[in-house]
């Protein structure tokens, strides 16, 4: 029996990086948080000590401060540009991944004409991006998190299993509500990464929104089919979804009742936990799978 090194990388993490162009008096600003990982012969390092093939994690940060400097059009495409050169700073680097998240922000309106230089934080969801080179194989991932949704009917759910311990009343009319974790593959590079991704954005919350579910498993589904019917660019798609359970206040104690249909506010507990944790991946059955493009992303 022996002890060896198994897989392994080693990166910067959380490099916050905010690009401002000031080109002309209409600022405009991109905000980045960007990790960095190396893959490829580093054993010595591990078992030895021996670090003549560490780039530095400072060098990494640096790298993506200094690439910073020639303007951003894209996550997708800091991260194509990051990663290949990465993966290309020694023969022993082997592969890179580059996984970004990008923060919004909305100008501030003043007096109704929108401000050239101040600019208020989109509360919403963040926008990501995996870009993975692995020897000559190049993957984008593109996503989005914490896209926050409900829907307050047009969701059931009835037809499970009773075993000793389900308790779960059947429902006709609830509500559902969710936050969005999506990622999805792309087949080529050649791909308008922000109209593209603001379609995708747009085809997943408006599938959400006409879906009448029967099951947040078949919104899920809905969502991701619809988005590689909408998209050919697109392959394959994985989402998490907590389910954000509402359940109506008892508030017979106070002599009120709490109808769906009476008049009055219906008055629901939002429970943060447990939640259901609804998870899934959407896919076209002709494309051979990518697992280098999903490596040591989570969920
Ligand atoms: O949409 C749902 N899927 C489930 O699997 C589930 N389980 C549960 O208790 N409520 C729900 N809702």
């Amino acid at each position: 029996m022996a002890i060896v090194l198994g897989p392994n990388q080693y990166g910067k993490a959380e490099v916050r990086v905010v690009a401002v162009d000031r080109s002309t008096a209409r600022h405009s600003l991109v905000d980045l948080n960007v990790s960095s990982a190396l893959r490829g012969d580093f054993a010595a390092a591990h078992t030895a000590g021996d670090n003549a093939h560490v780039l530095t994690t400072d060098a990494q940060k640096n790298t993506v401060f200094a690439f910073a400097r020639d303007g951003i059009s894209s996550p997708e495409e800091f991260g194509l540009r990051l990663a290949r050169h990465l993966a290309g700073s020694y023969e022993w680097v082997t592969g890179a991944r580059v996984a970004i998240e990008s923060y919004g922000w909305d100008r501030i309106t003043v007096g109704g004409a929108p401000h050239d230089h101040a600019f208020s934080r989109t509360g919403g969801d963040v926008r990501t991006a995996v870009v993975t080179v692995d020897g000559a194989d190049v993957h984008v991932l593109a996503g989005l998190g914490d896209l926050v949704v409900l829907k307050t009917t047009g969701s059931e759910f009835w037809g499970f299993p009773r075993d000793r311990y389900t308790t779960l009343p059947e429902t006709t009319d609830r509500i559902l509500a969710t936050a969005v974790t999506a990622r999805w593959r792309y087949t080529g590079l050649d791909v308008d990464w922000n109209a593209t991704h603001d379609a995708v954005r747009t085809t997943l919350l408006e599938t959400f929104a006409a879906t009448h579910s029967l099951a947040l498993q078949q919104t899920l589904y809905a969502m991701g089919e619809a988005v590689l019917e909408q998209h050919a660019d697109v392959v394959e798609v994985r989402m998490s979804m907590p389910n954000r359970h509402h359940f109506l206040q008892d508030l017979s104690a106070f002599g009120l009742d709490n109808d769906l249909n009476g008049p009055g506010a219906v008055v629901y507990h939002a429970d943060d936990r447990p939640y259901g944790l609804i998870e899934g991946t959407v896919l076209r059955d002709d494309v051979p799978a990518a697992p280098a493009a999903w490596l040591s992303t989570p969920g």
